[in-house]
């Protein structure tokens, strides 16, 4: 994938195992979004091959709407509404939602009340993306820095809830800067740099069994020790 002269991705390979937590983890700017921005069916590849949940994200969006979930790293909703109709409104759009009350509350939205969207929170903002990321039951989940700007409490519940998820058996891919996160969370994890893939496995595997911190290994394979 290019954007003018810049290379964002560039020759990627990976699958993907089906409920799992996987983390694509690489410095700024290393792809990440474009990536995940091409398997959610919003870019299409201008080389190579995506298959998501075995079809093809942009001649089969309809069918995969459905089927996935998608946080963006930013924005989603309208400036003026209010964060539980906002949720209300997605879920009216999905078969099976969750209950929107109870994930409400769970993400702590009710604090939220009549304030518009534009002036939430940054955290605020993103405990809304991830409840519309979740409230259609997906099989698949997309979610892009979902932590960033969440204080503690906000980011424990949402590991929670990404376990809970993948408990029953939603497979759940998510990129983020917070190395602790992957490290607790993911089964699998991918660092990417410059577009390719520098290296896979699981933590445990790629710390040596925790004898090296995941932080020290995702520095040097990126080169970014300043
Ligand atoms: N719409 C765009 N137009 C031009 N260049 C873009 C566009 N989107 C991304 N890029 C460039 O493509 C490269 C990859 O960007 P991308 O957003 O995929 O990286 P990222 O790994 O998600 O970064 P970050 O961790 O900072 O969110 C960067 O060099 C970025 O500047």
């Amino acid at each position: 994938m290019r954007y003018g002269d810049v290379v964002a991705v560039d020759g990627l390979d990976l699958t993907i195992e089906r409920g799992t937590i996987t983390a694509v983890l690489g410095p700024n700017g290393a792809g990440k979004t474009t990536t995940l921005e091409t398997c959610e069916g919003y870019r299409r590849p201008q080389a190579g091959v995506v298959r998501v949940l075995g079809l093809d994200p942009v001649a089969s969006r309809r069918d995969l709407l459905p089927r996935i979930g998608v946080m963006l790293q930013q924005g989603g909703a309208w400036g003026g509404v209010h964060a539980m109709e906002m949720l209300r409104h997605v879920a009216s759009l999905h078969a099976h939602p969750l209950d929107v009350e109870l994930l409400g509350t769970r993400l702590g939205l009710g604090d939220c009340g009549r304030t518009p969207y534009r002036r939430l929170s940054g955290g605020q903002q993103q405990r809304l993306g991830l409840a519309m990321a979740v409230v259609g039951r997906p099989e698949l989940l997309f979610v892009d820095e979902p932590t960033a700007g969440m204080d503690p409490a906000a980011r424990r519940t949402t590991w929670d809830l990404l376990r809970e998820l993948r408990a029953a058996g939603v497979t759940v891919v998510l990129t983020t800067h917070y190395i602790e996160e992957a490290e607790r969370l993911a089964d699998q994890v991918h660092i990417i740099d410059h577009g390719r893939l520098v290296l896979s496995g699981t933590p445990a595997f790629l710390t040596h069994g925790g004898a090296r911190r995941l932080e020290d290994v995702f520095l040097e394979k990126t080169g970014t020790v300043l």
